[in-house]
């Protein structure tokens, strides 16, 4: 399938994103693209994890140096990479809904809280999936520090208190909206699922949250693929 995106302010034509579909980095952008009504506009190309597809040399060299995914490949050639920059430009493409603010206080707020959902919980649970478990397999995981992954999954539990302290005062990540701050959140919610980790039953502010940010389509799109991907 053809897919283009046609935006006065897009790089027009055929959009291809290199992915895991049912992955926790790439679920922002699906259901990022899913909000905006344009994931039927993008072609997508699997890149298998495990088989260490991302690491080869032709892939660091012309897709991403970082050796991670997804990265958005456009008709010139050119790519971004990184879910916070490609959602960004996702939701620059047209004004609805916004997901990364309409103000600069806005703005500067869902970013704030977007990296510290990356930080505090997403990467945290993500370094514990690569150092303290088989991760993507021997050899793909060059290296692994059990300690150091064991102190991540500690750092994403404690994130996961701080996030539910937060949702205790306000129904979404970054205030009374729904952005790609807790787009970022679904991701770490995927990633728990990935190492088999249950959220603190005590956290009953950030289990209501899942619950409603599960009411969305655009999410139930991307857990719809994600249970069927094979
Ligand atoms: N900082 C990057 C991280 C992306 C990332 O870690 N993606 C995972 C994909 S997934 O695990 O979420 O499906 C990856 O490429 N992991 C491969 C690896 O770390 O070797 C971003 O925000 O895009």
């Amino acid at each position: 399938m053809s897919a283009t995106i046609n935006f006065d302010n897009a790089i027009p034509g055929k959009v291809t994103i290199y992915d895991f579909p049912p992955g926790p980095y790439p679920c922002r952008v699906q259901i990022a693209l899913h909000e905006k009504k344009l994931h039927d506009l993008v072609d997508f190309e699997f890149v298998n994890l495990y088989k260490g597809e991302h690491k080869t040399d032709e892939f660091l060299r012309t897709k991403n140096y970082s050796g991670t995914l997804p990265v958005m490949e456009f008709a010139d050639g050119s790519l971004l990479s990184e879910c916070t920059a490609i959602t960004e430009y996702i939701d620059n493409l047209d004004g609805n809904p916004i997901l990364t603010g309409t103000t600069p206080f806005e703005k500067g707020q869902i970013h704030m809280m977007t990296r510290r959902v990356e930080f505090e919980f997403l990467e945290a649970i993500s370094l514990y999936f690569h150092n303290a478990t088989p991760g993507l397999g021997p050899t793909v995981e060059k290296y692994q520090n059990l300690e150091w992954g064991l102190r991540q999954r500690d750092r994403g539990i404690r994130g996961m208190h701080f996030l539910n302290s937060l949702l205790q005062k306000q129904p979404y990540i970054a205030g009374d909206k729904f952005s790609m701050a807790d787009i970022a959140c679904i991701g770490g919610f995927v990633f728990l699922s990935v190492v088999k980790l249950e959220p603190p039953k005590e956290c009953k502010a950030l289990l209501e949250w899942f619950d409603r940010v599960n009411e969305r389509p655009s999410v139930q799109e991307f857990f719809k693929m994600a249970n069927s991907f094979e």
